[in-house]
């Protein structure tokens, strides 16, 4: 990049240090939440969503549970009005439920904007203009008071249009392009709107600080923020609205350091949706907030159904790493990151602790419709044996010895790796049968007996069938494996030593099986059997010949 002296800050900061949000290091409680989804979001997509689509968002918008939401700009199109006269025509508007519209500060749309909300039992009118520097100079090339002008005649507008409507009417005024505004002429403008509005205790307004383009570190938008709470009239009867941009990708951090600034609510979409790099994302917002502990006040337990529909609706795609929501953003391909997550999974289940504290997942992937079979532990050449071993263990019964886990571990990442993908699970449980699992070829036992003779020891007749040719061979030992290892040696030409041995029930659905797992010991090196049987003597003996297979394939 050659040429930074093109660009200068854009920002104004207030003309007093405004810093008491920083003494503040958490959010403790949510504010009102006003959706924009179905207006910013909407004015933004390369096809605008139809009638059909739009009711299908309000409704699940409803049921998210947001209270305001803003359903459009009724002036600007035959849907947007359509939209706004069916939901009041068709009373699918819920009593606690409050539609917003917006509209420009000139007559014949505000006119039109009251005509779409007639009939409607609660409406906030939401009236804009540009105040920025840039926007005055050069689109609208009028001078401070003339700003101010084209505001207060869109106010008193709205005051008169309001005595003749019959719902309950809020006002919002939004000094839009905020960011770019001197902070002492934004605050001059929203007190002239706000003494014409005369709010009170039951008729309080909104004063909405747009971060219509993010142009500036998060902190100082909070700054502005904190000196408009502190300058604006009538401060108790005026609701502060925050409604942030995401230019410099910091739409989350304006958001959050402008409500500890005094923000009491927040405009905001569902996935950051809206105008250029959109609007701030709603749905992290509020599990930002929940994972400290701070009920938000939204629902997105089903979050899978909330990103289908938007996906469909708006034809826009929820980024695979997009916070909380994104495809991978509870999968762990790592082995560090996966061996973490496995004992955090199981002290959790051993501890019972009140507080989600699983390493590596900020929230638990089931508060948000999330499954932890095929989101979280996922493999490739990355994992280790603790993710593998987690997948066996869970989804399949196997609890293998930590030893086998690792000689798996590195057998899957060599499969993924030379393969160049990652692997499913049942892809990860057929590698695991074709390299254990009752392996018979080249050795196999067709019949084994038994004696238990003096000195605690155990004798094994055996009949098997080595490289097809059938043999039969016996030995003592000082278990039945043990000695069902001594009589093969011979036959086989390679001495064997069990390493390991362990077994555990596989329950299934009606019956339970033995699974035995043989580590043996040849010439140094240790290799791996599983053995699985109604049983437990014929598991453990299938598991000793399938390790005996695998030495000899080597
Ligand atoms: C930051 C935001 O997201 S703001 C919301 C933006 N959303 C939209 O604009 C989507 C919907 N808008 C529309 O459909 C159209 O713009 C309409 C129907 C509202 C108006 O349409 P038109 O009058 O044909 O066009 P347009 O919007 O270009 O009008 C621009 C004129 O309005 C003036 N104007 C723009 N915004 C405002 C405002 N908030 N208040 C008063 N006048 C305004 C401009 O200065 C310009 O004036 P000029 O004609 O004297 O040059
Ligand atoms: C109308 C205003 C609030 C707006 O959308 C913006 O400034 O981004």
């Amino acid at each position: 990049m050659k040429n930074a002296e093109k660009y200068a800050r854009g920002y104004y900061m207030p003309p007093k240090k405004c810093m008491k949000w920083a003494e503040k290091d958490y959010i403790d409680h949510a504010p009102i939440w006003c959706s924009v989804d179905l207006r910013d979001g909407n004015q933004a997509l390369i096809i605008p969503m139809s009638l059909e689509e739009k009711l299908e968002f309000f409704q699940k918008l409803v049921d998210i549970g947001f209270k305001e939401i803003e359903i459009g700009f009724p002036a600007a199109s035959e849907t947007e009005y359509e939209f706004c006269r069916t939901l009041i025509e068709k009373n699918l508007i819920p009593d606690d439920v409050t539609i917003q519209v917006l509209t420009q500060s000139r007559e014949h749309i505000i006119k039109k904007t009251f005509e779409a909300i007639d009939g409607a039992k609660h409406a906030v009118v939401h009236l804009y203009n540009s105040t920025s520097v840039a926007q005055r100079e050069q689109v609208f090339r009028k001078s401070k008071e003339e700003i101010i002008k084209i505001a207060t005649t869109g106010a008193e507008l709205c005051k008169e249009y309001k005595k003749k409507a019959n719902g309950h009417i809020t006002f919002e005024y939004s000094p839009e392009s905020f960011t770019g505004t001197e902070p002492e002429f934004a605050a001059e403008i929203c007190n002239a709107v706000i003494d014409i509005w005369e709010p009170d205790a039951d008729n309080k307004v909104i004063i909405n600080l747009p971060v219509t383009v993010e142009m500036s570190l998060p902190h100082v938008y909070a700054q502005q923020v904190e000196y408009m709470c502190e300058t604006l009239h009538n401060r108790e009867n005026v609701i502060i609205s925050l409604h942030p941009h995401n230019d410099r990708g910091t739409g989350i951090a304006d958001t959050e350091l402008g409500l500890l600034a005094g923000g009491d609510r927040v405009e905001g979409t569902c996935f950051g949706n809206g105008e250029r790099t959109g609007n701030v994302d709603v749905v992290t917002l509020a599990l930002n907030m929940y994972t400290h502990g701070v009920e938000p006040n939204l629902d997105f337990t089903d979050l899978p159904s909330l990103i289908e529909l938007y996906e469909r609706v708006t034809r826009m795609k929820v980024y695979d790493r997009q916070p909380y929501s994104g495809a991978l953003v509870y999968a762990a391909f790592s082995g560090s990151h996966q061996d973490a997550i496995a004992k955090g999974m199981k002290w959790r289940d051993e501890k019972h602790d009140q507080h989600w504290t699983c390493p590596y997942l900020p929230i638990d992937p089931h508060d948000v419709g999330r499954e932890y079979e095929g989101d979280v532990i996922r493999i490739n050449s990355q994992s280790g044996k603790g993710g593998i071993g987690f997948i066996m263990e869970q989804q399949y019964g196997y609890d293998m010895p930590k030893a086998m886990r690792e000689n798996f571990g590195y057998k899957v990442k060599d499969i993924s790796d030379k393969a160049h993908k990652e692997l499913s699970r049942s892809e990860v449980h057929q590698i695991f049968k074709d390299t254990y699992l009752n392996i018979t070829s080249p050795v196999d036992i067709v019949e084994a007996h038994y004696t238990q003779k003096a000195d605690e020891l155990i004798g094994a007749k055996v009949k098997a069938v080595i490289n097809g040719k059938e043999v039969e061979c016996s030995a003592d030992g000082n278990g039945r494996l043990d000695a069902v290892a001594n009589a093969l040696t011979t036959e086989i030409g390679m001495e064997i030593n069990v390493d390991t041995y362990t077994e555990h029930a596989l329950e299934r659905k009606t019956t339970s099986e033995a699974c035995s797992y043989v580590g043996i010991n040849v010439g140094g090196s240790i290799f791996w059997g599983v053995g699985r049987h109604s049983d437990i003597i014929v598991s453990s003996v299938k598991a000793l010949v399938s390790a005996i297979n695998n030495a000899m394939k080597k």
